[in-house]
């Protein structure tokens, strides 16, 4: 039996547990230090045992997953170090940083035969907590893992192994580098959101149409606003050096637009749209990506007369609304792939159990 054990079963402990969960030969443990989540781990069924006990909860431990707010991670960590692990124990954790803590891991003795590996699984959402967890959450996502030089080949295969439950693509990466390209893609538009939101709500407050005329474009690009404070302030002040250089970039692109408004330059102004246009549209299609907005299921179709329809009728049927629907490739030597987009993430959920008992379905 292989014993995972999840510190902070929130919304990715939570989505790890159950993507191992009910696996044969897993099982998986959860540790709350409040008792009232302990109990709710087990009522939703995410985990198989669940307790208030770091000791108890490690003591067979092969797998030791940390899924609590970036700041949180290094004192597990020690603490973990002081309690008997098994020998051959994995510690990973899920933070969305990774210079510091596998720093830490590194300069840490920790004891003969445990081994850290920081990890960081590229998808999410802007909800939290163990209700929002869900075992889809990193199909086709990246996860990334940051060995370093000490780390057995041995250790990280084991990892290796056992994340191809999430279905997620794993890709090693540096940890500096790592924080300094998420940093790019993922913490500065976070701020960006954050910051765009605070702007429209304070004239809002002189005229509460900016409010009710809000649509589209600002809920696209503003989703991630809603993200949890406390999770957020961890990870921005823990990749505070490379932020404070990327927002003095972020300046120099405001600049460029302030120079261009002023000079009323209309070339200028479109050189930057077909600019920014030609890079997003490079963008991987079909990977999920940080920031996805929708929730879009990808249905490998059969190239018959009629096929939309039926799956439309089927959806339609079942209550399930669609929020767009696109053939993205159809040629006569290969099945089209259908990209379905759902505003609802149960409803595309349910459109995913549903498809995939009759096509190929890819999230
Ligand atoms: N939210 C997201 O989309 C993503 C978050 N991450 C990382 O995953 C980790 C967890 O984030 P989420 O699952 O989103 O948060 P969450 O709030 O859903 O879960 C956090 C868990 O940690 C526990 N926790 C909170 N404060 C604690 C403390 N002081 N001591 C012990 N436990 C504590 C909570 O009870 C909860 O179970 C963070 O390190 C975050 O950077 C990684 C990828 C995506
Ligand atoms: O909600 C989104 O699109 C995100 O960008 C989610 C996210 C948040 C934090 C991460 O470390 C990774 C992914």
């Amino acid at each position: 039996m292989t014993n995972i054990v999840i510190f902070g079963v929130g919304l990715i402990g939570g989505s790890l547990a159950l993507c191992f969960k009910d696996k044969p030969g897993l099982r998986v443990v959860g540790h709350s230090n409040n008792p009232k989540s302990v109990e709710k781990y087990l009522q939703r069924g995410v985990v198989d045992h669940a307790t208030t006990s770091m000791e108890e909860a490690v003591k067979d431990a092969d797998f030791i997953f940390l899924g609590v707010p970036v700041g949180n991670l290094e004192d597990y960590i020690c603490r973990l170090n002081e309690l008997p692990l098994k020998p051959g124990c994995i510690i990973t954790d899920v933070g969305s940083t990774k210079a510091s803590i596998t720093a830490c891991a590194e300069k840490l003795r920790l004891q003969e035969g445990v081994h850290f590996i920081g990890g960081h699984p590229m998808a999410g959402k802007e909800k939290s907590g163990v209700e929002a967890a869900t075992s889809l959450l990193f199909e086709n996502a990246y996860y990334v893992l940051t060995p370093t030089e000490n780390t057995p080949q041995e250790a990280y295969d084991r990892l290796f192994k056992l994340l191809q439950y999430t279905r997620a693509h794993i890709v090693k990466v540096d940890a500096n580098m790592h924080d300094t390209i998420v940093g790019a893609i993922s913490h500065l538009p976070h701020i960006i959101a954050v910051a765009l939101v605070n702007q429209i709500s304070k004239y809002n407050e002189t005229n509460s149409l900016y409010k009710d005329l809000a649509a589209g474009g600002f809920r696209d690009i503003t989703r991630i606003a809603s993200s949890d404070p406390v999770i957020w302030r961890d990870i921005l002040s823990n990749n505070r050096d490379v932020l404070l250089e990327l927002l003095k970039d972020w300046n120099r692109e405001i600049d460029t637009f302030i120079q261009l408004l002023s000079d009323d330059d209309g070339a200028g102004i479109e050189d930057q749209f077909r600019q920014a246009n030609r890079f997003r549209n490079e963008l991987p299609e079909r990977r999920k990506g940080m920031i996805t907005s929708l929730h879009e299921i990808y249905v490998d179709i059969p190239d018959q007369p009629g096929i939309v329809g039926q799956i439309a009728t089927l959806l339609g049927d079942c209550r399930i609304n669609l929020s767009n629907l696109q053939i993205i490739e159809s040629r006569e030597d290969i099945p089209g792939v259908l990209r379905l987009s759902f505003r609802e993430e149960d409803h595309m959920e349910k459109a995913f159990e549903l498809l995939k008992k009759q096509y190929p379905v890819h999230i």
